[in-house]
């Protein structure tokens, strides 16, 4: 059962998506223009900060609330969805849990009110799925640090004001030799190199960033110095649960839309759901829906209570994107020809649902991550 907060956060959300968003999705993605208008509506609605206490700007809910938010605006434009989640579950939630009160005040608040935008810099041309390969460096100069390298897949890289920015400090160390920074995007040698051509979620601009001589002051070290991996992939741990969402959100749209149509479209005589290969190719749908979604409440339910869900967010991360891209093919297969066409909106919910299975940790890492907790 949801709680009145958390179900008043899902249905603003719902509102305002199946209002403000889902009329534009489609032309958003043929045109490539990023969703700014909307953002900054729902930041004035509390979607920003959804889990930041209310002293900091946010809405003060919890998980729950935020993948219920997340999975309604995902129904309606996938790629505003990934905006939103990177920004509540990686960015905010990365600087609530181990910003010093001072970077809280500076950098969370306005982000939290939707009035500055974050992003996430861990991955690397070289270092994907091996989050500790990552090669840029963040050497001390006086009260400084200098960083250097590239970055690469980062959502809102180039539309962003506050980045997250992962760095090798000590190369000696290992996996204790990285180190967060917060980073604003307006510091010289922030550079946006290329914003990438992508298959779906058009309207998000995913970077390749490059650090040239960036100098940021020592007092934007996010956490002690040596703790970057474990920032990196305790932010991750939540973020999945987002990524978990948005899968929801986008399979329950291209589902809704090919039930719509198996009512309607009718074929030898009757409408196509009274066909059995029709209605049971949705009843599956309509189950593995259902299955993504209770694993993602699960999820958040225990971050929310402070257990540990790392198996558990990546289990819900796993088959909610899984399964959300069958159901997206299934909603195509089931308007045949018309699926195929840009006129309904599956197709675009196809392409956006894609590289749920590769970002925030890759089907294949989640197996792994899975794994390892299964054999103790
Ligand atoms: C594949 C991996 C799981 C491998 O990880 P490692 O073996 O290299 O790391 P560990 O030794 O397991 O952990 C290092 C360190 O961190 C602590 N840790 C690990 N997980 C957690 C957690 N959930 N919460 C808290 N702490 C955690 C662990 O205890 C260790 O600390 P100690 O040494 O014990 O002190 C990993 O590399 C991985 O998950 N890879 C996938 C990376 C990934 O998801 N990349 C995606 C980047 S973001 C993105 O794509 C989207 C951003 S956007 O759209 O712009």
């Amino acid at each position: 059962m949801l709680t009145e907060t958390q179900k008043q956060i899902r249905d603003v959300a719902r509102q305002f998506a199946q209002k403000e968003l889902a009329p534009g999705a489609a032309e958003r993605d043929r045109a490539v223009v990023f969703p700014e208008a909307a953002l900054k509506a729902m930041g004035r609605l509390g979607l920003m900060g959804i889990m930041i206490d209310e002293a900091h700007g946010g809405a003060g809910a919890d998980y729950v609330a935020f993948a219920q938010a997340v999975t309604e605006i995902a129904a309606a434009d996938g790629a505003c969805s990934t905006v939103m989640q990177v920004h509540n579950g990686l960015v905010c939630m990365g600087i609530a849990r181990y910003a010093s009160t001072a970077q809280k005040e500076r950098f969370l608040v306005p982000l939290a009110r939707g009035e500055a935008l974050g992003c996430f810099c861990l991955t690397e041309p070289e270092a994907g799925s091996d989050a500790a390969a990552i090669r840029t460096t963040a050497r001390r100069r006086g009260n400084h640090f200098v960083l250097n390298g590239a970055k690469q897949f980062i959502t809102s890289g180039s539309s962003s004001d506050t980045a997250i920015v992962f760095a090798v400090t000590d190369p000696a160390a290992g996996k204790k030799g990285l180190t967060a920074f917060i980073v604003p995007t307006t510091t010289p040698g922030y550079q946006v190199a290329r914003i990438e051509h992508t298959m779906g979620q058009r309207s998000t601009d995913h970077c390749h960033i490059v650090f040239e001589d960036c100098e940021v002051p020592a007092d934007h070290m996010l956490g002690e110095e040596g703790e970057g991996l474990r920032i990196a992939l305790s932010n991750l741990e939540g973020g999945r649960i987002g990524v978990a969402a948005q899968s929801l959100g986008m399979a329950r749209a291209a589902y809704e839309a090919a039930l719509r149509y198996a009512r309607e479209r009718r074929t030898f005589g009757k409408p196509i759901i009274e066909h059995q290969a029709v209605a049971f190719r949705l009843a599956d749908m309509a189950t593995a829906l259902d299955a993504a979604e209770l694993m993602t409440w699960r999820a958040a339910t225990l971050r929310d209570a402070g257990a540990p869900c790392l198996k558990e967010a990546s289990m819900a991360k796993l088959f909610a994107s899984e399964a959300a891209e069958r159901i997206c093919n299934d909603a195509i297969q089931t308007l045949g020809g018309y699926g195929y066409l840009e006129d309904f909106p599956v197709e675009r919910i196809y392409r956006d649902v894609r590289v749920c299975t590769i970002y925030e940790g890759t089907s294949d890492i989640q197996r792994l991550v899975i794994s390892r907790q299964i054999a103790g």
